[in-house]
Parts: structure tokens; C-alpha cells; sequence
């Protein structure tokens, strides 16, 4: 607008405008003028209390994502996942895809990432996540992510009155065709606006004081291979309780500033517990933590690093136990469950995995169940 036209319309009453008075100037830059306006102004909230979710709210997330090689990449790279399908092409072909497809785990965790300013920005703790299918699967890079989550079920939190339980399904699906990408139900305890009261109170750790005698089998077996005949091999070897198949995976990935930060907010996470050292401070954690699903995948990239992926089918019953902050290090534990040969293709079976991240000092963060087709030695 040139300064002329400004002059007019300052001074046109037909649109009934007003000239203004110009604002009194404040010297912002006084310690203690601002301060005061700080307390005295409000602050613009971001996400929703406990209070605002109903069993039954649908919610549609506005904020897109276009699933890109870079961000597929940066993902799998820095969560040491080098399934060769996913990087080139030649592998891609002999595993059926047109194209590297963007990887279930960065698939996932965008679908969540998208999520998390109407879910959880304003704070608790992500509890668990179940029946993480990928039904549109593969997924090419240049596809947009729409994501919408309706709430399954809302409960109270009995050993923490300032927050409630809630429940959502949420399903990642392609913006052109609807087809739905990623699905899964996932549980978080959310901030209530006002606290209420339980029987909970003081914490739960020391009331239960149960018998901690570790009831681990009497061997461990590790599968010879990463093959699908080398799991069920194994697992033929240990047909009774005092024996199980499982064994660690040597790799660790120390959580740092890309790990904790660059990977959630590449995902349009705006969970603060990852970017914002400010606010963390005063958390429980005392500093920024580690977004789960980087834990999750970093543990996931170690056990792949040690078998023969074909195609991940699911997950079920994660759980993230305690927080994971930068210089921590993710390491993984796996336990084979089962092997049944009637995945999708000859050329693999399916197994059923138990897998474990843990830290430096030895402590679970993640534990979960995953399905995932393994490759045939025979194929
Ligand atoms: C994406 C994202 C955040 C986001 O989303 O924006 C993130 O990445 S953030 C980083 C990853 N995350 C974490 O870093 C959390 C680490 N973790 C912990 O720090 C502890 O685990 C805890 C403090 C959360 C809990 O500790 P804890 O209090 O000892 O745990 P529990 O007593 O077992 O659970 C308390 C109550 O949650 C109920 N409960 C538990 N699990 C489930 C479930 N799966 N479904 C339904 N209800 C459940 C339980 O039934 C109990 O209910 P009551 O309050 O009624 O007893």
C-alpha cells in the first residue's frame, strides 16, 4: 500500500474506518516492563486437555506431509535401518517394489508425528501403542499423508489425578486416493484441565513389593542365521518352558541432538518434550527425550541388521517404560516367538518377534510384538 492510498483510507468514512491513535510506545527491551506485561498477558495454548476428548470425536489433522526419499532416509539412516530394499533399486525390484518405498517405520512415525498437535502437545506421557497394520503398503515416496484419529476411550488415571488415559485409532491414509497407509491404536496420558481426585496419591512403586526372582528359562538359544529356516530351527530345539530363543544385538546408537530434535520435528511432531530444553527442565526427565518411535526404530534397526527382512506385516503391545534423553544409548534384545510358514510369498515365512530396547544401564525402555515376514534361505 503507497502512502497516499494509506492517507485515503485512514480517513474514509464510507468503510467507517477511524484514524487510530498511534499506539504508546513501550520500551520492550526494560527487564522489568517485560516481565510484567509476560504475567500479565495470556498466553495462546496450544493442544487440548483431557477434558476436550469424548469417546467417539473424530478428529482430522490438518498438518500434511509429503513421505519424501530425504525424509525416509535421514529416518532409516539415522536409526541404522540398511534394508538394501529401501535404498536401491535393484534390491527394491527383487523384493517386488517399482521403486526404495518409504520404509513402515518412517511411515509410521510421520502418522503419528502428524498427530500430535491435536493429541498430545499439551504434554503427559506416551503409554502404548497396539495393531500398527500397514494395509496400503508399499508406500512411494511423493505420496501425501492425510491423518485422521477418532477417540476410542477416555479413562482416569488412578495413580495420577492431573491426568487422564486416552485412547485413539488412527489411520495415515494417501490424500489423493483415501487408501488407508498406516493404522494403529495408541494410548497417552493427557494434562487435565483440572485435576480430580483419586485413591492413587503417593506413587505405586514401593506398595508393590512382589516377589522379583527373575523366571528366566534354563537356556537361551540364538538362531544360527537370519533366515527363516534358522528361526524355526531354533525354535525346534526349545519345545519345552526351560528354554527359549533369544539373544542381544551388539549394535548401540547414543541419542544425540538429530536423534532427539531433527528426526520428531522432521515429522511435524511439536511434542516440546523433544525440542523444547526450556520447558523440560522442570519435567520429570529434566531434559528433552527421545521421540518412542526413534527408540523404537533404532531397536528394530539393530535386530533387522541381524536377519533377513522380507516385508514387516505389524506391531502389537508397545510400551515405552522410561525415558531415553540425549546421550543415552539404545541397545536391542529379541525373543522369537514363533514361525509359521504362510507369509504372502514362497520366497519367506512369517515370524513373530518379542524385542527389547534398552539403555546404557541395562533398563528397558520399549518392549513390543512384531510380525514380519523373513526371507527363505531357499528362496
Ligand atoms: C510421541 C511422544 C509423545 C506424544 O505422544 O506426544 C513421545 O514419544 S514421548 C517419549 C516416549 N515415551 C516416554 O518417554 C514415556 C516413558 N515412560 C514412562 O516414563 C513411564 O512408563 C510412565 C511415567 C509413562 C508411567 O509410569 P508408571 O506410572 O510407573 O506406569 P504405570 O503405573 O504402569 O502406568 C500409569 C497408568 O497408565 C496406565 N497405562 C499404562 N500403559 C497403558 C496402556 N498401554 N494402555 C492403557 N493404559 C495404560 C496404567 O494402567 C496406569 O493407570 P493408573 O494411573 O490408573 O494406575
Amino acid at each position: 500500500m503507497t502512502r497516499e492510498s494509506q492517507r485515503e483510507s485512514d480517513t474514509d468514512t464510507d468503510t467507517g474506518s477511524r484514524e487510530q491513535p498511534e499506539p504508546r510506545p513501550i520500551d520492550w527491551t526494560d527487564p522489568d516492563t517485560f516481565a510484567q506485561a509476560l504475567e500479565q498477558v495470556e498466553t495462546k495454548e496450544k493442544g487440548n486437555y483431557f477434558e476436550d476428548f469424548a469417546e467417539g470425536d473424530l478428529l482430522e489433522h490438518d498438518p500434511g506431509l509429503t513421505l519424501t526419499r530425504w525424509g525416509n532416509e535421514s529416518w532409516l539412516s539415522q536409526t541404522l535401518n540398511h534394508d538394501p530394499a529401501y535404498w536401491r533399486t535393484d534390491a527394491a525390484a527383487e523384493r517386488g517394489f517399482d521403486e526404495p518405498p518409504i520404509h513402515p517405520d518412517y511411515l509410521t512415525a510421520a502418522t503419528l508425528g502428524i498427530t500430535v498437535e491435536d493429541l498430545s502437545e499439551k504434554g503427559g506421557y506416551f503409554l502404548g501403542r497396539t495393531d500398527v497394520r500397514f494395509p496400503g503398503t508399499p508406500v512411494y515416496a511423493g505420496t501425501e499423508l492425510h491423518v485422521e484419529s477418532e477417540v476410542v476411550s477416555t479413562a482416569t488415571s488412578g495413580s495420577r489425578p492431573e491426568f487422564g488415559i486416552v485412547t485413539w485409532r488412527t489411520r495415515g491414509t494417501d490424500a489423493q486416493t483415501g487408501d488407508v497407509l498406516c493404522s494403529y491404536e495408541r494410548t497417552n496420558m493427557i494434562p487435565r484441565r483440572e485435576p480430580v481426585a483419586t485413591d492413587g496419591g503417593a506413587a505405586t512403586a514401593e506398595s508393590d513389593e512382589e516377589d522379583d526372582e527373575p523366571t528366566l528359562p534354563e537356556t537361551f538359544v540364538t538362531p544360527d542365521g537370519g533366515y527363516f529356516e534358522d528361526f524355526v530351527e531354533a525354535l525346534e530345539t526349545v519345545d519345552d518352558e526351560n528354554a527359549a530363543v533369544a539373544y542381544r544385538h551388539e549394535r548401540g546408537r547414543t541419542q544425540d541432538d538429530v536423534t532427539v530434535a531433527s528426526l520428531p520435528l522432521a515429522t511435524l511432531n511439536t511434542a516440546k518434550q523433544h525440542h523444547n530444553i526450556d520447558v523440560m527442565a522442570d519435567s520429570p526427565s529434566g531434559d528433552i527425550v527421545t521421540y518412542g518411535d526413534v527408540t523404537r526404530s533404532t531397536a528394530l534397526g539393530h535386530a533387522r541388521s541381524d536377519e533377513q527382512t522380507w516385508r514387516e506385516v505389524g506391531f502389537d503391545d508397545e510400551q515405552f517404560h522410561t525415558f531415553v534423553a540425549a546421550g543415552d544409548t539404545v541397545y536391542a534384545f529379541t525373543r522369537v516367538l514363533a514361525a509359521e510358514d504362510d507369509a504372502s510369498t514362497d520366497a519367506a515365512g512369517t515370524v513373530r518377534f518379542e524385542h527389547i530396547a534398552f539403555n546404557q544401564d541395562d533398563e528397558p525402555v520399549y518392549s513390543g510384538t512384531r510380525t514380519a515376514e523373513i526371507q527363505k534361505r531357499t528362496a
